[in-house]
């Protein structure tokens, strides 16, 4: 079976002429299957930077990155969009939209795959809300939950497309012990019951025990990749 990502050669700079500044140096990584992946290093070395590239988030310049059977060196915006679409993005701050309820906020995600009608999407989203602990605040803003409870709605609607993939960065550093490891539980049965590799940027000590693998990156290469 192909890996879901496969990374080959990747080199990247930001900023031009003299202000160039390499960031990623021919960095190789492969991720199988289900596999959970925790990405550190210091700060500065280029984790975030190699998530937003594999995640289409940025246009690549050197090397191969082919992530979910789409080759991104070259992809036009068009693919990009499709294959970003079944990615699960969960950032440290969850982009929850303010205004919405976490169940709608749960539902948007639901609309961009265009497969259900309105109350499907809802009642769905309830349902996904409800897998992660949250049945009792569905009608809640995100204002009116915790911390732990906002990443849990964001862990919920990373879900909701159903991703072949996932990309979080540095998702429990806002979180207590507790609702970090809770939300990093939800994470890893995702990982082992669909099939969906993780790919962590973390800091956090305490997760590192759900770690199939952990690369460890310095100087926008990768030093180590212990398993
Ligand atoms: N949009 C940008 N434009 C210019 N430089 C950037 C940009 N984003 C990041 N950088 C620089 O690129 C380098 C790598 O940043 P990156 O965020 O990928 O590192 P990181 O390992 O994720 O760090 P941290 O752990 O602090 O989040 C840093 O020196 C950063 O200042």
């Amino acid at each position: 079976m192909l890996a879901p990502v496969a990374l080959h050669g990747i080199t990247f700079a930001y900023g031009e002429g003299e202000l160039r500044r390499p960031v990623l140096r021919d960095v190789q990584l492969d991720v199988a299957p289900g596999e959970i992946v925790l990405l550190t290093g210091p700060s500065g070395s280029g984790k975030t930077t190699l998530l937003t590239l594999i995640g289409a988030l940025r246009a690549m310049q050197e090397g191969s990155a082919r992530v979910l059977g789409l080759e991104l060196a070259g992809a036009g915006e068009g693919a990009r969009v499709a294959l970003r679409r079944r990615i699960g993005f969960i950032f440290q701050n969850h982009n929850l939209l303010g205004f919405l309820t976490a169940r709608q906020n749960v539902a948007m995600a639901l609309e961009m795959q265009g497969t259900l009608d309105e109350a499907d999407r809802l009642a769905r989203a309830g349902e996904l809300l409800a897998s992660v602990g949250l049945a009792d605040h569905t009608e809640k803003l995100p204002a009116k939950l915790s911390g732990g409870q906002r990443q849990r709605v964001a862990v919920a609607r990373a879900l909701a497309a159903d991703p072949g993939l996932v990309l979080a960065d540095e998702p429990t550093a806002a979180l207590d012990k507790q609702s970090g490891s809770e939300v990093v539980h939800l994470l890893r049965d995702l990982a082992k019951k669909r099939g969906a590799p993780i790919l962590m940027v973390t800091h956090d000590p305490r997760i590192l025990d759900i770690a199939d693998r952990i690369v460890t990156m310095e100087d926008g290469r990768i030093v180590s990749a212990a398993a």
